[in-house]
């Protein structure tokens, strides 16, 4: 076994040295983890686990052998450990790490050892380990213990989520859509799934499921465990299930006396009060995830922060949206107030890049892992929050986060007063204390300073008294300090020198009075690191005590940060100020925030769509639809995210959700064919958007067969219109249905067009009125570079398709235009070819017709007679059907 004890020592415990059977100890209470014992320097793992470790983290294994037998060693040095633990962590395992809990030289026998932290992908809290500018969660979801079997409520399950390294904790509830919804928002790096939870409901996400002892989710053991987080009153049953078996978990993770003291609460929350966006639509809209190779996202665009602290705000504020138009206006007049005035954003962003990470800061500090140079980082915050303060002054949109901005002077001076300015990595070597901080402390240091003064004279003192004028007194860690005395003056050592130490020509000694010196110096200096240590962790904890307040600051720098990077993206990429509450969506001159990054010259778009109304969106291939309609959707989720909007002037609807069917999500398809994904997520548009969300779908209907597409793609504009109400763009290639217009009010036809001459294509990337007269596709294959032969035959098959395409839907001439394009674009003889398509599509449709014919026959009903005149007429007509091809004729 990789994790847990090896078998080979379990079954021979009773012999094992204390050391491994200590290891064997620690791995059972372990036994989900890959253990990582601290020998000396190193973190070891034995048996199975070594052999797993090494291939893991490319070490050399090495055979330990001692008396009860020999045992596979794998050591991964303790200087260099994140980066193997790294490498762990991403294969997929925990790591408890046992540490030695007492100075291994002053342990009687056996080094105590204790697990003081177990590492798993979503619990992780050291800086090494984490990104700095997003957040590492870890999830559960949990079904309503008192829920039926069948149920699927509006409360049948419970998410939560907590962030180890920072405390952030929160809960929610709802349906299994809910929980897909949150688990793609919040995007785990560990879930936990309870029992009863069905197979699927947690597939919105890819990350690293752990399984947990069933009864942790019981309700009871959920209750007590929250009784250490505010209570479990608050809670829907799910929900509490759902938190109390998570920050059992996250306790667990913390090792042998783990605690969560800085989960300061649990906060509940209510998706309806964001703007929803599910994984499909994070992901057609890029938001965090480009799917092209080196593509850039909405968030690395938008991303102008200069803390982590802003960075991970920002990405929140992306993730959810505000449904609150009071909300979503304070943030506009924030960002406006900051894009107003050039030097007080400067003097804000140039204060904010001196802050460290407030959050994770806060969590190493409770957790007891903070070092001196922590205190320090937070010190170098707090001093730089005055010049925040000051920069804000009388700037009354920013005011509220102004006056959050507390630049807690009591504990910056607390520390400043205790710790020096650069102090030592190590606590436990002194050097932290600053002078005149405690009367103890100083005395000792006095007493040694005082004892290294006294041996600092007595090299001069000693010379004079024995006469030995090249006599030395030193000091080395072995054995201490001495007076050296070369062997030519030997004779003139005085009587109270006794021997210390022989080397080649002279000899050392020491004196009474300097060995008790010695030990005075020596015991005031370990007296002096152990107080400071002692003296370093009673601030630490002192400055945990205010975690709270530190939180509300970390709080408004975030905020504050966040701000100052819309503000200065609105500025410098010259995006506009949202009005906000319109009926409908308006956009002069729009543009695609990240596109506009790459492209050599982005063409700007309108977008006037009043409320429910359906824009049919047509037009060749690379055209720029799919660009469009996510640029319109983005302008959307940008300005109730708190943004301005990359346009010349926008009036914008405040959504509920926005649904996305765009592009790339077929390679996310996980088993199922990509028609069926697509279906799916039509299915989630059909039935859950309202009049006031907003749709955009793209080529629905274009991973099945051409009929059965084209009814599915009308079928859902027709349901769109009539049922759900939603504003919607639509683009498809499918020219019939932009006969809807003529059919329903609030359809519109809107499309891209190209020019084309002598067969070279020109995209616009224009958007106009009405409908596009057609798909250029075969041009864009020439393009891409398909070869001649095929584009030839292509544009055949085309023609000869059209009626095919159009037949019973489209008069409106797409397909007879895109013949004119195909046929005289590419200097063919028009009649020739006209002829040849003509009577390959004649002859495609007798032989359809035959076919059709042959499906009817019922045989059981059949007499032979009767089934040899029907041969005899099959055959006719096949003949028929060649013969007209051959001539290149009419249909008959
Ligand atoms: N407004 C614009 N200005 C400049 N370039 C644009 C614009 N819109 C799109 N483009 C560029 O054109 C290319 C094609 O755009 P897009 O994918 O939106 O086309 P499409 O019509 O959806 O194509 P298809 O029908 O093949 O999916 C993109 O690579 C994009 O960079």
């Amino acid at each position: 076994m990789v994790t847990g004890a090896p078998q080979t020592m379990r079954e021979r415990r009773e012999e094992l040295t204390p050391m491994l059977a200590q290891y064997v100890d620690v791995a059972e209470r372990y036994d989900d983890c890959v253990v990582l014992f601290r020998v000396g320097d190193f973190y070891k793992a034995f048996c199975e686990a070594a052999d797993e470790v090494a291939r893991i983290c490319e070490l050399t294994r090495i055979e330990r052998e001692d008396s009860t037998g020999t045992y596979t060693a794998c050591g991964v040095p303790v200087d260099n450990a994140p980066k193997y633990l790294r490498r762990l962590l991403d294969a997929d395992y925990r790591v408890a790490v046992a540490d030695q809990v007492e100075d291994a030289e002053q342990a009687s026998g056996l080094v105590d050892r204790a697990v003081t932290q177990v590492l798993t992908p979503g619990t992780v809290v050291e800086e090494e380990l984490l990104d700095e500018g997003s957040s590492t969660y870890v999830a559960c979801v949990a079904r309503d213990p008192g829920g039926g079997a069948a149920g699927d409520g509006p409360d049948e399950y419970g998410v939560a989520y907590v962030d180890v390294s920072t405390g952030e904790c929160a809960v929610t509830g709802g349906d299994a859509a809910v929980v897909d919804e949150e688990l793609a928002r919040v995007a785990p790096a560990e879930l936990l799934v309870g029992p009863a939870v069905p197979g699927g409901v947690a597939d919105a996400t890819d990350c690293m499921v752990t399984e947990r002892d069933p009864e942790e989710f019981a309700p009871d053991a959920a209750r007590d465990t929250l009784a250490d987080y505010g209570g479990a009153d608050r809670f829907a049953p799910a929900e509490r299930v759902a938190a109390g078996a998570l920050l059992r978990y996250a306790e667990y993770t913390q090792g042998d006396d783990g605690t969560l003291e800085y989960v300061r609460r649990v906060r509940r929350y209510d998706p309806r009060r964001s703007l929803r966006l599910d994984a499909t639509a994070l992901r057609g809209l890029e938001l965090f995830e480009n799917h092209a190779d080196s593509g850039r996202t909405l968030f690395d665009t938008l991303d102008e922060t200069r803390s982590a602290l802003g960075r991970r705000r920002l990405r929140a504020w992306l993730r959810r949206p505000l449904v609150d138009r009071e909300r979503i206006a304070a943030r506009h007049d924030a960002v406006a107030a900051f894009a107003d005035r050039t030097l007080v954003r400067e003097d804000v962003r140039e204060a904010l890049a001196s802050a460290y990470d407030l959050e994770r800061l806060v969590g190493r500090i409770s957790r007891g892992r903070a070092t001196a140079r922590d205190l320090r980082s937070l010190h170098d915050t707090l001093a730089a929050v005055p010049a925040m303060r000051e920069a804000l002054a009388g700037v009354d949109a920013l005011g509220e986060v102004r006056a959050a901005l507390d630049p807690l002077d009591d504990l910056r001076s607390l520390i400043d007063e205790a710790v020096v300015a650069d102090p030592p990595q190590e606590l436990t070597d002194g050097g932290v204390i600053r002078a005149g901080y405690d009367a103890e402390l100083d005395e000792i240091r006095t007493t040694a300073r005082e004892g290294r003064e006294w041996v600092a004279d007595l090299e001069a003192s000693e010379r004079e008294r024995t006469g030995i004028d090249n006599l030395e007194v030193g000091y080395n860690s072995v054995h201490g300090y001495y007076i050296e005395v070369t062997n030519g003056q030997l004779e003139k050592v005085p009587d109270d020198y006794t021997r210390r130490q022989t080397l080649k020509n002279s000899e050392r000694f020491y004196t009474p009075e300097l060995k008790r010196r010695e030990d005075e110096i020596l015991g005031a200096e370990e007296r002096a690191d152990a107080l400071e240590y002692d003296l370093f962790v009673d601030l630490r904890d002192a400055v945990a005590a205010e975690s709270d307040r530190i939180g509300d600051l970390a709080d408004a720098v975030a905020r504050l940060d966040a701000l100052a990077a819309l503000a200065t993206v609105a500025v410098e990429r010259d995006y506009t100020r949202p009005e906000m509450g319109a009926d409908g969506v308006h956009l002069d001159r729009s543009r695609h925030p990240v596109v506009e990054e790459t492209a050599a010259e982005f063409v700007p778009n309108d977008a006037a769509l009043s409320r429910g109304t359906v824009a049919l969106i047509t037009g060749p291939n690379m055209s720029g639809k799919s660009t469009y309609m996510r640029q319109v959707a983005i302008a959307v989720v940008l300005a109730q995210a708190g943004s301005f909007v990359p346009a010349d002037a926008a009036r914008l609807p405040v959504v509920d959700r926005v649904f996305t069917r765009v592009g790339a999500s077929d390679d996310i398809a996980g088993g199922e064919s990509t028609f069926m994904r697509e279906m799916r997520e039509l299915t989630d548009v059909l039935c859950d958007a309202t009049p006031d969300s907003l749709v955009v779908l793209d080529e629905v209907g274009r991973g099945t067969a051409t009929t059965d597409g084209r009814a599915i793609a009308r079928a859902a504009v027709e349901f769109l219109h009539d049922e759900s109400g939603a504003t919607t763009l639509f683009a498809t290639h499918y020219h019939g249905l932009t006969d809807l217009a003529d059919e329903y009010d609030r359809v519109v036809n809107r499309h891209f067009a190209a020019t084309e001459r002598d067969g070279d294509v020109t995209f616009l990337h224009r958007i106009r009125e009405g409908a596009a007269a057609a798909s250029y596709g075969v041009e864009v294959a020439e393009l891409a570079g398909v070869p001649d032969s095929v584009v030839t035959r292509a544009h055949d098959l085309v023609a000869a398709d059209r009626d095919g395409d159009t037949a019973g839907s489209a008069p409106d001439g797409a397909q007879r235009t895109l013949d004119e394009v195909a046929t005289n674009g590419h200097g063919r003889a028009p009649d020739a070819a006209n002829a040849a398509r003509s009577a390959t599509a004649a002859s495609d449709d007798a032989v359809a017709d035959l076919l059709a014919d042959l499906r009817g026959y019922h045989l059981a009903e059949t007499t032979p007679l009767e089934a040899l005149n029907a041969l005899h007429d099959l055959q006719r007509r096949a003949e028929d059907a060649a013969s007209d091809a051959d001539a290149g004729g009419e249909r008959p």
